[in-house]
């Protein structure tokens, strides 16, 4: 930038020069300088008239080298500043980026640092250029004569107050300009993004009298702005260019009462026409200004978000066990979602955590990987706390598989590798196997080629579950955590998924988070999380007998399951009726439940053996 702004200075210094060739060579042509009229004089105006193209060629190079230079600086810039904005995004919480809308962090990412280009790469060398080439004829004309100076900018101060009168109100509306072009690009991002809930609920015309509102709204307050200033920003437009109308008559005066040469009067009303061009081009990057500031600031603001604290060294980690110990969390200040949790998870267990909808179940989870820190209480791994690991150490050991897994637009192989970005085509052909991946990808016509966002229409709920299984279990980390991995399992899918999760989990230390209880009641231990707290925990058949909340949701399952069954007429009923009866605290219902539900183990019993998310019959 500062090599950019030193050529656009040499090229304004070399802009001066034609004006000087023009100077001497009407003194030549005019015979005021000894007097060489004639054929002599224009062989005399020769040299100038040379080192006039000269310079006028050496200053629009040394222009161009300015802009080349300011554009290379500019898109430097704004790559780097993109790469913050990721590195800020993998550094901040989850919360904190959750916090944010689509549509404002995009607004960050594209619109603002796009509108910083302009600014930098034509802004300060072209502004630095036309002020120093105005402020220069200005300072010539005064050399020559003071009056040629005044008269050449006696119009601007009554083209300013025009035009100080249109900007009165800029700033306020350039802040309004601002927040309504947030506003429709929320809008735009929530409707886009929303569009399969917008046509399922046929509500089409609703959503998109919103989006076309805020789109209106747009035009409506920028086209007005408009109206509010065309006036006088043409008026000052109109008044600051007319420097002849004081330069000429002056003048002239001077000229006839001697005290300007002719050659002078000619340069003098040369370089009152050459001073509108810049004097105007700074009145052009008011707008450029502004949108710079508001880039900076809102850059600013992104880049300010608080971060994880992460260290530098790696920590001492022995084995893969998790232990949670007084973790106390709230993602709002002063409304605590947990309230102070104790888990035991031993290395190579298998550890479910169920409980009512919104009883904290996912942020555990979450804080196992370390979405977020907690407030009080600690995390740890391998007897490490997970804030004293740099986030690749902890990757390493946490393999995270959410419900809704995002798949890149990339090939499927690349969403596989993902996992382990080192792996060779054989290992991922490998895990994709593992991950029952290979019958759905033969599927589809370029196979394991084929972008993941055109074989995303083609791919079914479990099957994308699947590919981002397979990307988990490349990654083989020790410790697996399911939040509802099998939440969008159809029946065809249901199946081939539990398979994929024994297969992933095999000997690691696993933590599943489920609704549907059937599917955990092969763990080592069952969890019971309600309103932020630990209820109770213990093995499928000690919770039955003794948790009431447990032994209430294993009703209400094996009722739903028992209704969905509903087919075969008072199978739900009688489903729901077992249900009551394992919830006896004679404990003989509840053993005959657990009983049916190891007898129903055929389903269960994976490779393993450890009923990894395998559905247990609740009726059996
Ligand atoms: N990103 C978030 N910001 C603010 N509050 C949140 C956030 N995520 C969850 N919560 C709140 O935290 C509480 C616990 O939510 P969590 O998702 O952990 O529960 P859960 O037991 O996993 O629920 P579910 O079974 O419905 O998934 C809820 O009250 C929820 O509204």
């Amino acid at each position: 930038m500062a090599a950019s702004l030193a050529a656009s200075v040499a090229s304004v210094a070399m802009g001066f020069v034609p004006f000087y060739a023009v100077y001497r060579i009407m003194e030549i042509v005019m015979g005021a300088s000894g007097g060489e009229g004639g054929a002599g004089a224009w062989d005399a105006a020769v040299p100038w008239i040379a080192a006039a193209a000269a310079a006028y060629v050496a200053s629009k190079v040394l222009f161009g080298v300015s802009t080349l230079l300011s554009h290379v600086s500019a898109y430097t810039i704004l790559a780097q500043l993109r790469r913050d904005f990721a590195a800020k995004l993998m550094r901040a919480s989850l919360g904190t980026v959750q916090g944010k809308s689509i549509g404002q962090i995009k607004n960050v990412f594209i619109d603002r640092i796009e509108g910083i280009e302009p600014p930098l790469a034509h802004m300060i060398p072209e502004l630095s250029g036309s002020f120093l080439l105005a402020a220069g004829l200005v300072a010539w004309l005064a050399a020559i004569d003071w009056r040629m100076a005044l008269a050449c900018v006696a119009t601007v101060p009554a083209g300013l107050v025009v035009f100080a009168g249109g900007l009165s109100a800029f700033n306020r509306m350039y802040a309004a300009y601002v927040e309504e072009g947030n506003r429709v690009n929320s809008v735009i991002v929530e409707y886009i993004e929303g569009i399969e809930v917008v046509k399922a609920f046929n509500q089409a015309s609703d959503s998109y009298e919103k989006y076309a509102g805020a789109v209106r709204a747009f035009r409506d307050f920028t086209l007005g702005w408009f109206k509010a200033t065309w006036v006088s920003m043409n008026l000052a437009t109109s008044i600051m260019p007319t420097t002849l109308l004081a330069v000429v008559p002056v003048g002239l005066a001077l000229y006839l009462g001697g005290e300007l040469a002719p050659a002078e009067l000619g340069l003098c009303l040369v370089m009152a026409l050459a001073v509108v061009d810049p004097a105007m081009r700074l009145g052009a990057f008011l707008n450029e200004a502004k949108s710079m500031e508001y880039a900076v600031a809102d850059a600013d603001e992104f880049l300010r978000l608080p971060e994880l604290p992460e260290p530098r060294d790696r920590a001492r980690v022995r084995g893969a066990d998790v232990e949670l110990s007084g973790v106390r969390f709230s993602y709002e200040e002063g409304e605590e979602v947990l309230h102070g949790i104790d888990l035991t998870i031993p290395e190579g267990s298998f550890v479910a955590l169920v409980g009512p909808s919104g009883g904290g179940k996912s942020t555990v989870a979450r804080l196992v990987a370390r979405h977020w820190d907690v407030d009080a209480g600690s995390v740890r791994i391998g007897g490490a706390d997970v804030r004293d690991m740099p986030l690749d150490q902890l990757s390493e050991l946490v393999s995270y598989v959410a419900q809704d897994n995002f798949l890149f637009d990339c090939s499927l192989r690349e969403n596989v590798r993902l996992g382990r970005p080192g792996a060779t085509d054989e290992e991922v052909a490998a895990a994709a196997r593992a991950a029952c991946c290979d019958e759905f990808v033969a599927r589809l016509p370029r196979g394991w080629d084929t972008p993941a966002g055109e074989a995303g229409s083609a791919l079914s709920g479990g099957e994308r579950q699947r590919v981002s299984i397979a990307r988990a279990m490349l990654k083989d980390a020790p410790i697996v955590v399911l939040d509802e991995a099998t939440a969008f399992a159809d029946p065809e899918n249901e199946d081939r998924i539990q398979r994929s999760i024994a297969e992933l989990t095999r000997g690691k230390t696993l933590v599943v988070i489920a609704h549907r209880l059937s599917t955990v009641c092969g763990a080592d231990k069952i969890v019971v999380i309600e309103d932020g707290s630990v209820r109770d925990e213990g093995a499928y058949e000690e919770l039955l007998e003794r948790c009431a909340l447990y032994a209430d949701m294993w009703e209400a399952h094996v009722g739903a399951k028992g209704w969905a069954a509903g087919s075969s007429g008072a199978g739900g009923a009688a489903g729901a009726r077992r249900g009551r009866g394992a919830r006896s605290r004679d404990g003989a219902g509840a053993q005959g439940a657990a009983r049916g539900t190891s007898g129903a183990a055929s389903r269960a019993a994976d490779a393993d053996g450890r009923g990894v998310g395998k559905e247990v019959d609740p009726h059996a």
